[in-house]
């Protein structure tokens, strides 16, 4: 009993929240969608009047009287125009779902797009089970599964069904009689519940599988998509790949098809059995009625199969509501959890206009990504006076763009904190603190957007104008680029659009460096470079660095490099390690301490002057260590 209890609520509370979605549809949309359903809910039911009260008259009609034949002829006419005005208006049943989907989908992309990148905090996108449920959100917006606007417009649709089967039950109570009604009724009612019910199982069974399902659509995207496409040639991956597809895609397959046999199978045997029984019983009534005219004969027996149709699945709304609502709770329980995961307010928002004025600070800062995880950082003590430059240094996985995400809040400290100005950084609001912030990470986005949209989204606020816009790529050394671009800053850098350029990866570093200057010339004062110079050449990083002051001048600037060549006219340098402050100081008191650094620099050095490999600090590091 209580289980049955549980059930009915997660399926009224499933429902519930297919119908909320509606209140994204305009009114009069709406409305629209929900006549046209009403009004092909109720023209198989005049049909089916029409076709009775045919039926009866033809004795009359073929024995001979004129006024019958008219009579006839003017239900042929009713019936007739009800069967035309189904077929006319099935297009725009099919039509206004369309809308009612579009309008309910496009408040959700909005919802997930917030739900991804303001409610849930970075490291929500590092959880395995937020993953699976923003997976299952997206499949469905890219149309590999039903949506919640699916869902929306398959509840209208139901809104047909339904109107239908209370017509013919109220039909099939006028012309046999009540007892008949309610048991035509219930037989199908039932019917349809339990369908629904065993569809809605294997739509849970069929949600577990969702890791299953991501794997399977990474290894197709790799094997399509043209990122990987220049490595898989030349590794020769494409039968390994191929392989390793059909096994995966056929394990997920085979364990789906088991379940839809276990789930669907036994159900529509046992509820076709039912609907028998329901109809035999109806059959049974009627036969003993005796006194049945001609016309409720008719009536009865075409409502009696209208009933019966509630026994099937009904292709514009069972798959679309029940797959659809899982892709929209996927989307709210994404929001939620990811929620969940924000770190405690401090319950201050204080503007961040003018900061840093004295110094960023790291107070003992300790962080780990997952509770169970090994501390990255571990006792980081670090101060970044305002308006001078500091280099981190250190081996792969020390923790330094880690202590730039920390910087950034993308993440807060597990313990210790971090301030500026003295005021923890967890109380100045995060949306003020980012426009402070001129950031280029290692991984900066190449949108395939125009050469001047590439540098104009380092601030979209900012209104700027094309002349602003190459001012900042001048200064990044990306003007000289715009030579060979036939649509001159309007490019879109990427060759897939007409027109299009391809950027090389040093090509691509400078847009990104100007995106950054753009940031600053917007209001940004603090600016920090994850390796940003890792792709250019010899004579850009010297020309970078050359630059260097003048383009830092003022700011607060922390810059990531494994380049020693890169990081020596930094104001202050630490060496990290084991996520700590291993050494600190500048090139030249670093060099004289005759520590780990010094030693770095010299064997980077050597590699400079022997001209062999380019030298980075990781190869190095490895050697002394
Ligand atoms: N999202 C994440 N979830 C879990 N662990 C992570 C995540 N990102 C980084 N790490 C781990 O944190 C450690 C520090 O990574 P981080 O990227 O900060 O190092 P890094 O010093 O910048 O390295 P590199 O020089 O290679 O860029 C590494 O061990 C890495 O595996």
């Amino acid at each position: 009993m209580t289980a049955l209890v549980g059930l009915v609520w997660r399926r009224a509370g499933r429902w519930l929240r297919i119908l909320s979605l509606l209140r994204y549809v305009p009114p009069a949309t709406l409305a629209m969608a929900l006549l046209l359903n009403v009004l092909l809910g109720l023209l198989p039911i005049g049909f089916v009047v029409a076709m009775s009260v045919l039926l009866q008259r033809v004795p009359a009609a073929i024995g001979g009287d004129p006024a019958a034949w008219t009579a006839l002829l003017a239900v042929l006419a009713v019936a007739g125009a009800a069967f035309g005005l189904q077929q006319t208006l099935a297009p725009f049943q099919a039509a206004a779902g369309e809308l009612v989907m579009r309008h309910v989908d496009g408040r959700c992309r909005v919802l997930l797009m917030r739900a991804a990148l303001v409610d849930a905090p970075a490291m929500a996108l590092d959880d395995p089970e937020l993953l699976d449920d923003v997976n299952a959100a997206r499949e469905a917006f890219d149309r590999a599964s039903a949506s919640p606007g699916d869902a929306a417009a398959g509840a209208v649709a139901l809104v047909a069904r339904y109107t239908q089967l209370v017509g013919a039950v109220v039909l099939v109570g006028i012309t046999l009689s009540p007892l008949a009604a309610v048991v035509i009724g219930v037989t199908a009612v039932v019917i349809r519940f339990g369908q629904r019910g065993s569809l809605g199982k294997f739509g849970d069974f069929y949600d577990g599988l969702a890791g299953e399902r991501r794997k399977v659509s990474y290894v197709k995207a790799l094997a399509s998509g043209p990122q990987a496409a220049k490595e898989i040639r030349l590794l020769g991956l494409v039968d390994w790949l191929r392989d390793r597809h059909r096994r995966d895609d056929l394990g997920y397959l085979r364990t789906m098809w088991r379940g839809r046999r276990a789930l669907l199978g036994p159900p529509f045997l046992w509820l076709s059995a039912a609907g028998l029984v329901g109809a035999t019983v109806v059959f049974l009534l009627l036969a003993g009625h005796g006194g049945l005219s001609l016309l409720e004969l008719g009536i009865a027996l075409q409502s009696v199969l209208i009933l019966m149709r509630f026994g099937v699945y009904f292709p514009e709304c069972d798959v679309q509501t029940q797959y659809g609502s899982l892709a929209y709770e996927a989307l709210l329980a994404f929001r939620d959890k990811g929620r969940s995961l924000r770190p405690l307010e401090s319950g201050l928002s204080l503007p961040a206009d003018g900061l840093p004025q004295r110094s960023i600070r790291f107070h003992d800062v300790g962080f780990r990504y997952r509770p169970d995880g090994r501390e990255v950082l571990a006792g980081l003590d670090l101060e970044v006076p305002a308006g001078t430059s500091l280099a981190v240094v250190g081996l792969n996985g020390a923790g330094k763009t880690t202590l730039v995400k920390l910087l950034t809040r993308l993440y807060d400290p597990t313990s210790g904190r971090i301030s500026v100005d003295g005021h923890d950084l967890r109380d100045i609001e995060p949306g003020d603190w980012h426009r402070r912030l001129a950031v280029i990470f290692q991984d900066y986005v190449r949108y395939e957007l125009s050469f001047a949209d590439n540098i104009a989204l380092g601030a979209p606020e900012f209104d700027a104008s094309d002349e602003e816009l190459l001012a900042a790529a001048r200064r990044a050394g990306a003007a000289e680029m715009l030579g060979s671009m036939p649509g001159g800053p309007r490019t879109v850098l990427s060759r897939q659009y007409e027109g299009g350029r391809d950027l090389s990866g040093g090509q691509w570093q400078r847009v990104a460096l100007a995106r950054a200057l753009h940031a600053v010339n917007a209001g940004a004062s603090v600016m920090v470079l994850d390796e940003p110079t890792a792709q250019l050449d010899v004579r850009a990083e010297v020309e970078f660095f050359d630059r260097f002051l003048d383009i830092t001048r003022g700011l607060t600037t922390v810059i990531i490099s494994h380049r020693f060549s890169t990081v020596r006219r930094a104001d202050q340098i630490v060496v990290l390690e084991h996520g700590r402050v291993a050494e600190r100081g500048t090139h030249d008191q670093l060099l004289a301490a005759g520590g780990r650094y010094a030693t770095l620099f010299r064997l980077q050095a050597e590699r400079f002057t022997d001209e062999t490999a380019t030298p980075v600090l990781e190869s190095t590091m490895d050697e002394v260590s």
